[in-house]
């Protein structure tokens, strides 16, 4: 295979990268800053193809234009990824890069700087917009998931082996001759046309390591979002009633031994109805998110509060007795009760109904919440805004 064929499976791989995405995007949401990647795709494939015709097209075309394209594209590449790890940093560091990089590259065009001396320009800047992209992967390496510590691993080493060449084409540059360092020296070594090898193999690798890497980082967070969807409420963002039973069962496994018990709180907001029917879903769905705040501030760290659906709400105390759950109840129900809710439409105030016992040793997770339960509707006949305690447990339970 000549190098010319290498190009061109570069201009096609990335047609039928942007392919795949045009029609991945025509059904879907954006995602993951994929718009960002996608434009990157297009520009490194418009590249591509224009390196390809070099010859048959003006050479503005095939020279500034293309490498302005292909720097383009590498740049939105890690855009993208700095996008995908949270950190949008386009417009502050690697929009000036690609402008500074654009520039040298026409200058050495426009002065005719010798054909080495663009190469090595070429493949720094490509090499260094790779290895920005690689680093947005390796931050925080040791949380990260191995799948992305390959992806940098493997982009760095890349990175470097395409600055690599683009040293050693510097090292071919008239003047530079044996004397001219070790670059040079190794770079008149191992020959233009071995270079030129190892320039577009690293190129073609790299678009092969950012397209598959790209989608399976994208797959990989797509998988841990549905992970946590199935513990976390979406809407509160505190667990949801699997994911609070998950956080209860070490609880319910120590209240067989001797020692202080664990509480449980179970919270239901008043007439949350009305709130809906007079002001719509959305602002109920604000009123759950505030109160949610509200009541965590009345709550220790190492207390955990939870959504078992709709308006109501678990707390679990470790390590409480059931006098200071009460007493904690109390306090939640007091802070409910007085801090009304500010949504764009109205203030809104409400109370809530509270439940409170602890785990016996004798219960199972549907005996807990059954009592805990009755001992709130028990605070709803009473007339709601109150706290309600269940019943003892009999001589028999006991
Ligand atoms: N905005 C919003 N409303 C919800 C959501 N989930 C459930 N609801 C509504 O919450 C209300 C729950 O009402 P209930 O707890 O049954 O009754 P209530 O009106 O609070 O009356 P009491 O509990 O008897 O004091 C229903 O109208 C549900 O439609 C949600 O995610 N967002």
């Amino acid at each position: 295979m000549d190098i010319k064929t290498l190009i061109l499976a570069l201009a096609l791989g990335n047609l039928s990268l942007c392919a795949a995405l045009f029609f991945f995007e025509y059904e879907r949401s954006k995602r993951f800053g994929l718009s960002t990647w996608a434009l990157a795709k297009q520009c490194q494939a418009a590249a591509w193809l224009l390196l390809y015709l070099r010859g048959s097209i003006p050479e503005v075309l095939s020279v500034p234009v293309a490498n302005g394209l292909l720097f383009a594209g590498v740049a939105l590449d890690a855009a993208a990824l700095w996008g995908a790890v949270g950190r949008p940093v386009w417009r502050r560091f690697l929009l000036p890069a690609l402008l500074v990089a654009q520039a040298a590259f026409v200058g050495a065009w426009l002065f005719d700087a010798p054909a080495p001396v663009r190469v090595a320009a070429g493949a720094l800047i490509v090499a260094g917009f790779f290895l920005a992209g690689a680093l947005a992967l390796a931050r925080r390496w040791r949380h990260n998931s191995l799948l992305q510590r390959f992806l940098a691993a493997s982009m760095l080493a890349l990175g470097l082996a395409l600055a690599l060449r683009g040293l050693l084409a510097a090292g071919l540059a008239p003047g530079a001759g044996p004397d001219g360092g070790f670059a040079a020296g190794l770079g008149a070594g191992l020959g233009e046309t071995l270079l030129q090898w190892l320039g577009f193999g690293v190129l073609y690798m790299m678009m092969l390591v950012n397209a598959f890497g790209y989608l399976l980082l994208s797959r990989q967070r797509l998988q841990d979002q549905l992970d946590l969807l199935e513990v976390q409420d979406a809407l509160t963002e505190v667990p949801n009633r699997r994911g609070f039973y998950q956080a209860l069962a070490p609880w319910m496994a120590l209240a067989r031994r001797p020692g202080m018990p664990t509480a449980l709180i179970i919270l239901n907001l008043d007439h949350f109805k009305r709130v809906n029917d007079n002001y719509g879903h959305p602002v109920g769905d604000a009123v759950l998110k505030s109160m949610v705040e509200v009541c965590k501030k009345q709550l220790r760290d190492s207390d955990l509060m939870g959504r078992l659906g709709g308006a109501e709400f678990a707390v679990q105390l470790p390590r409480t007795s059931l006098a200071d759950a009460l007493m904690v109840a109390e306090r939640i129900r007091n802070a409910v009760a007085a801090v009304p809710v500010k949504t764009e439409r109205a203030v809104i105030n409400l109370t809530a109904s509270l439940g409170v016992t602890t785990i016996r040793a004798e219960d199972s997770t549907v005996s807990l919440f059954k009592r805990a339960d009755e001992a709130l509707q028990q605070a709803k006949r009473d007339g709601r805004n109150r706290v309600a305690e269940a019943r003892a447990a009999s001589p028999l339970e006991a």
